[in-house]
């Protein structure tokens, strides 16, 4: 039999030593595990820690006479994983989570440890309704939104200074809830609602995204990949907001498309779809690997429009100055917009990363305003909630850039969301159901 919480240990123990929960982490001991129910667990444990992270060591500190800083690493991932099925797992028996954390202490420390284990999680237990009454009626400042939700305190702070602290506090809701998966149809081969009926015929669950054409949500996505839908290239997934980059953009054929951070090419074989593969569309990254996966999403999806090229952003192509009809700078950023997707993002940024960032984006755009022709447009997009890295951006590069102006986008668009305005939108979960997005449309105008 599995001992799940074994696995969920092995997984705790490997990743934060890193800090990294990428999902082939967590795949790679998923492999072996037949039982959906043992996997869901497993999933929904690790990803609960890593979201509530603050929080749990937060309970664990104010229950152990030792700092958490001073835990031998297994008591402490044993703890978390303990303190997290009792708090935020109903359907799982406590005396059950309880033996098998301290049996797992005892097999991998020593006897005094699981004692010191078995004490803490039984006061938690039994203190289980009072610990979560307490935290309710903390008072909502900066400091407690980032404990009570588990994010660092300066991007907490970051977001009650830019939207207040109501809105802070959904959008830090939403951030930690599960988000839905998206796949856009790929329309060369078939049709959204064609689509949908295929699917639908091998009993998935889906319906129709709320601002995209060409978008399902599926509720049920269990071996989606394994369909051969997916296999003949009738479907990309890729969440809804991406797919609004080419809608607002709005392309024409023909044109010379440059795609400066494509892999792996989502916005890309969008373009291409959009375009009946009837435009010249170079999609370049930085790295080989990078650009591999560029490859073959082209060859599944049968894209013929699209050429690959390993480029570095930063440094400018002579041969592209000036002749490109539409740049798309789908910059690399924060990400603070997936943290629904990847939780791990809240413990792997710094303050000091972000401004590097801020300073790539801010170089990979002054390299794209020389390959835009007059009256080209350039698109800017992030999947980040950062106004630094976004709005404040791209006014930074409209000062320096006055050849450039934001283009209004079709008033459909200004319809759908209530924060697009003067060529640019914010995209929050909270807000649109969508991943945290930035977009804005630039034109050249001399
Ligand atoms: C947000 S992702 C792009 C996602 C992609 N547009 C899509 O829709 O599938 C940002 C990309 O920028 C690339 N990147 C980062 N620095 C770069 C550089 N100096 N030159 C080119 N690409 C770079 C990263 O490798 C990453 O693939």
């Amino acid at each position: 039999m599995t001992n799940t919480r074994e696995i969920i240990l092995n997984i705790l123990n490997e990743s934060f030593d890193n800090f990294n929960f990428q999902k082939n982490t967590i795949e790679n001991y998923l492999i072996n595990i037949e039982n959906q129910n043992d996997n869901r667990l497993i999933k929904e444990t690790v990803y609960g820690i890593v979201k509530n992270l603050t929080l749990i060591d937060d309970i664990i500190d104010s229950y152990s006479k030792i700092k958490i800083k001073k835990l031998h690493k297994i008591v402490l991932n044993c703890l978390r994983i303990g303190v997290y099925q009792i708090i935020y797992l109903d359907r799982v028996p406590s005396y059950a989570i309880i033996n098998d954390c301290v049996n797992l202490v005892k097999k991998y420390t020593h006897v005094g440890n699981a004692k010191f284990v078995n004490a803490i999680l039984r006061n938690i237990n039994s203190d289980k309704e009072n610990i979560k009454e307490s935290y309710s009626k903390l008072n909502l400042n900066y400091n407690t939104l980032a404990l009570l939700y588990s994010f660092p305190e300066y991007i907490v702070k970051k977001w009650a200074d830019d939207y207040g602290i109501e809105f802070t506090q959904y959008l830090l809701d939403s951030l930690n809830s599960k988000p839905k998966l998206n796949i856009r149809a790929n329309t060369l081969k078939t049709t959204r609602d064609n689509l949908k009926g295929l699917l639908m015929k091998r009993g998935y669950d889906l319906e129709e995204t709320k601002y995209s054409s060409v978008g399902l949500v599926v509720h049920n996505p269990d071996n989606l990949f394994k369909t051969l839908e997916f296999i003949n290239g009738y479907f990309t997934v890729q969440d809804e907001s991406s797919m609004l980059v080419t809608e607002i953009a709005g392309p024409k054929e023909k044109t010379l498309i440059l795609d400066m951070c494509a892999a792996p090419g989502g916005k890309s074989t969008h373009i291409a779809e959009y375009l009946r593969d009837n435009a010249t569309i170079i999609a370049r990254d930085k790295s080989s690997n990078k650009v591999q996966l560029i490859k073959q999403n082209i060859e599944r999806l049968n894209l013929k429009s699209i050429r690959t090229e390993i480029f570095d952003a930063t440094k400018l192509d002579n041969e592209l100055i000036n002749k490109v009809d539409y740049c798309f700078v789908d910059a690399p950023c924060s990400g603070l917009g997936l943290i629904r997707r990847k939780p791990d993002i809240k413990w792997n940024r710094t303050i000091e990363n972000i401004k590097e960032l801020i300073e790539l984006q801010s170089e990979i755009l002054d390299v794209a305003s020389k390959y835009v022709k007059i009256d080209g447009e350039l698109i800017y997009s992030t999947c980040t909630i950062n106004d630094d890295e976004n709005i404040a951006q791209i006014k930074n590069f409209l000062i320096n850039h006055p050849n450039y102006i934001l283009v209004e986008f079709d008033n459909r668009f200004y319809e759908l969301f209530n924060t697009a305005k003067d060529g640019y939108v914010q995209l929050f979960p909270n807000v649109h159901g969508t991943d945290g997005f930035f977009i804005a449309k630039l034109k050249r105008v001399v």
